[in-house]
């Protein structure tokens, strides 16, 4: 079983994530969990605070000579602008934040409580998640994340074939889109306002079978759900076709199914094709074998410049929100983090189909069921 739990305030010392699960034998590719931090901290929009911090990954437990051992493995991240006991109390929340509801619930001051739930968090499940997806890349599954939709322009569709590369910038390729972005970007800043976008993640060689059509939380989709809402300031997902399939007629919707038998023999989909793929690679909670679609809606930035209305707290008198600094737009960051997201999810839900105590046995299982896929496959008529 792959889990792992998250610790650490925006301005504490250090954020922390204990991941368990990941099986021995496994290269640490600290360069590869380097590049998912770096790329989650660009993108057009982010405020002072980036050029503050330099996140570098630190491995400090479940590790021998550079490899997993299976033992929890211990990332941690350091926060340069590490300030947390010199800073004040905001004296009016900030709608659109935890500020009023949590610190009521709590019962303490509005400062612990928006220290816990700053997306600054998400450095630490980026690196957990980077670590998860280097267990998918050695059985060759991979995770692509990208910006759709920004500040309500369209960013130009990637190809599948583009998608699939795993190679490109933060976002957009199209220099027009680009410039029109960055624009719309420009402009939120001077106004003292902030944009959200879309954003959506592809993950390409998942075997069928992940997931579970039998209970409700084993459900792929519902479990990918959870993980991307879990994601700060992330207001909807969707699987697929997603909103857009409450709005089309059956025929529509319905991805074909047909067999190719000469590609039977060389891949995990035993030669079913399906020329559309609405389904978002899951159907009955279960993977398909088609790539995994998962769209995300995150809302802009609540802290404004401009300062939204509130209140004093101390006095009840209406007021200006507290406002320090804060990015202007994020949603580069966030595709980010909802690539990663998704593959520590992917991978969770393939170390539960398959033994995940080592690298090796997880591929020997999977190739077992595999082959025993394609037997019983062959040997259709006799199944009960
Ligand atoms: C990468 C990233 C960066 C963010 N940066 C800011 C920020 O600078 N200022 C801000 O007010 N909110 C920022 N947010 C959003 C808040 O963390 C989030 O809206 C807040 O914690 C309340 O949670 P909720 O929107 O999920 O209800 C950011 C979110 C993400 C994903
Ligand atoms: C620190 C990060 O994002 C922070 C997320 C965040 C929030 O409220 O979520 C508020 C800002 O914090 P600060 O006021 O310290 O600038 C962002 O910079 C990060 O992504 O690494």
């Amino acid at each position: 079983m792959l889990r792992t739990l998250t610790a650490g305030e925006s301005h504490g010392s250090a954020l922390t994530a204990i991941v368990e699960g990941i099986p021995a034998g496994v290269t640490l590719d600290r360069a590869f969990i380097d590049r998912e931090l770096e790329r989650r901290q660009g993108g057009y929009g982010r405020g002072k605070r980036q050029k503050l911090e330099t996140d570098r990954i630190f491995i400090d437990s479940g590790t021998f000579k550079g490899v997993s051992t299976g033992a929890p493995i211990t990332l941690r991240l350091i926060n340069n602008d590490a300030k947390l006991e010199r800073l004040s109390e905001p004296a009016a929340p900030r709608g659109g934040h935890v500020d009023l509801a949590g610190s009521i619930s709590y019962q303490t001051g509005i400062r612990q409580v928006l220290e816990r739930a700053s997306a600054r968090e998400t450095a630490v499940r980026v690196a957990a998640g980077a670590l998860a997806r280097l267990v998918l890349r050695e059985v060759g599954i991979t995770v692509f994340g990208y910006v759709a939709e920004l500040g309500g322009i369209a960013a130009p569709p990637l190809s599948r074939d583009v998608a699939v590369r795993d190679a490109s910038p933060v976002y957009t390729l199209n220099p027009e889109a680009d410039a029109a972005i960055v624009a719309a970007i420009d402009a939120a800043r001077e106004a003292g306002d902030t944009l959200g976008g879309v954003v959506e993640t592809i993950v390409t060689g998942c075997p069928i079978g992940l997931g579970s059509h039998v209970q409700p939380d084993r459900r792929l989709d519902a479990r990918l759900a959870c993980a991307v809402m879990g994601v700060q300031a992330i207001k909807g997902v969707e699987i697929g076709l997603g909103f857009e399939a409450a709005r089309r007629p059956g025929s529509k919707v319905m991805d074909p199914i047909r067999y190719e038998p000469e590609h039977d023999a060389d891949d995990r989909r035993y030669g079913f094709r399906r020329p559309s793929n609405n389904a978002g690679g899951i159907e009955g909670g279960t993977s398909n074998g088609e790539p995994i679609v998962v769209r995300a809606a995150k809302k802009p930035i609540s802290t404004l410049a401009s300062r939204g209305p509130s209140i004093n707290m101390a006095t009840k008198a209406e007021s200006p929100a507290t406002y320090e600094r804060s990015d202007v737009c994020a949603v580069p960051a966030a595709s980010v983090i909802v690539e990663n997201v998704v593959g520590f999810e992917i991978a969770a839900a393939l170390l539960e189909r398959f033994d995940g105590s080592s690298l090796d046995s997880l591929r020997a299982t999977m190739a077992a069921v595999h082959a025993l896929n394609r037997e019983k496959l062959d040997h259709w008529a006799e199944r009960p």
